[in-house]
């Protein structure tokens, strides 16, 4: 399947999952074949989606040979609405189990951004069974900095986006998202913009949840050690939202990791350097 071959829309597919709490659909986008599957999950900002995410990393994948599954969590995108009153890695962790039950997917890899690297942690915590290697940009645990007061700035811009979701607060949170707001286009702004507006359940529901939990990605840190999973780390130096030490903490904890700071980087890795990105995931996930 080539770069032309595919599109958000021809491979949007959805499922119903019955998981420990959690009965409702998902949205989810299936993309390439292969005898190894990898699951993309994306971060929690306002619009956010598998396919926003990781569009400039799917192609790299999918002409490897990977079958690639971008998975819209509970309360992003076209996935169902819900409020998260406890752990929201431990929800999306239990979301991405239903469905690879519902896919009789037994064993995958995951690449993981900010959210959804807290999720997938979460997941090899609760199914060491079913990863194979971890793929972790820009969180993979909630917990305290040990050189940047929290929140962050960036998270405390997504907040404001959620109460207030205006396109002048997404160009505020955008322009510390990643390293060079030069990169990011009219075009961009207003896909998203039209992709957070669209589902104004979900942006009440994330005010609504914080209210309840304002901790919704807790502290991992003293488990790291049970996860036996080779680790790549991905970091920008520049990240704004979840501060580099963060992955220092990941380093030192997870027994099997190797971690990749990139220069000139803000919280958006995997698109402010997709090319190098994609290049490293290949050889981490084939040696
Ligand atoms: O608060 C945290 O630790 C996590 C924050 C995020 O997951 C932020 C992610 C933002 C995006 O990936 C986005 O596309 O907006």
């Amino acid at each position: 399947m080539t770069a032309t071959a595919f599109t958000e829309a021809s491979t949007s597919r959805f499922a119903r999952i019955k998981e420990g709490d959690l009965d409702l659909q998902l949205h989810y986008n299936d993309v390439g074949q292969g005898k190894e599957t990898v699951i993309m999950l994306h971060g929690s900002g306002p619009g956010a989606s598998g396919w926003a995410n990781f569009n400039r990393n799917i192609e790299p994948l999918v002409n490897a040979g990977y079958r690639v599954i971008l998975l819209d969590c509970p309360g992003w995108s076209k996935s169902d609405p819900v409020v998260s009153q406890g752990s929201r890695s431990n929800l999306n962790a239990t979301a991405l189990k239903g469905l690879l039950d519902v896919l009789d997917l037994d064993r995958v890899h995951i690449i993981g951004n900010s959210m959804g690297a807290h999720s997938t942690v979460a997941f090899a915590l609760e199914n060491p069974e079913r990863i194979g290697k971890l793929i972790l940009m820009g969180g993979g645990t909630g917990g305290p900095s040990a050189f940047v007061p929290q929140p962050t700035e960036g998270i405390k811009l997504i907040g404001a986006l959620y109460r207030d979701p205006t396109i002048d607060n997404l160009k505020k949170m955008m322009s510390v998202f990643v390293f060079d707001a030069s990169s990011l286009t009219e075009e961009l702004f207003q896909t998203r913009l039209d992709n957070i507006l669209s589902r104004r359940d979900h942006l009440e529901n994330f005010v609504k949840s914080s209210t309840l939990n304002p901790k919704q990605f807790p502290d991992f840190s003293h488990r790291l050690h049970e996860i036996s999973a080779e680790t790549l780390l991905v970091w920008g130096r520049e990240d704004r939202f979840v501060p580099m030490d963060t992955g220092l903490r990941l380093l030192a904890g997870l027994p099997k990791a190797r971690l990749h700071v990139f220069n000139r980087c803000g919280h958006w890795a995997q698109w402010e350097h997709a090319d190098a990105f994609n290049r490293m995931v290949l050889d981490f996930l084939t040696h």
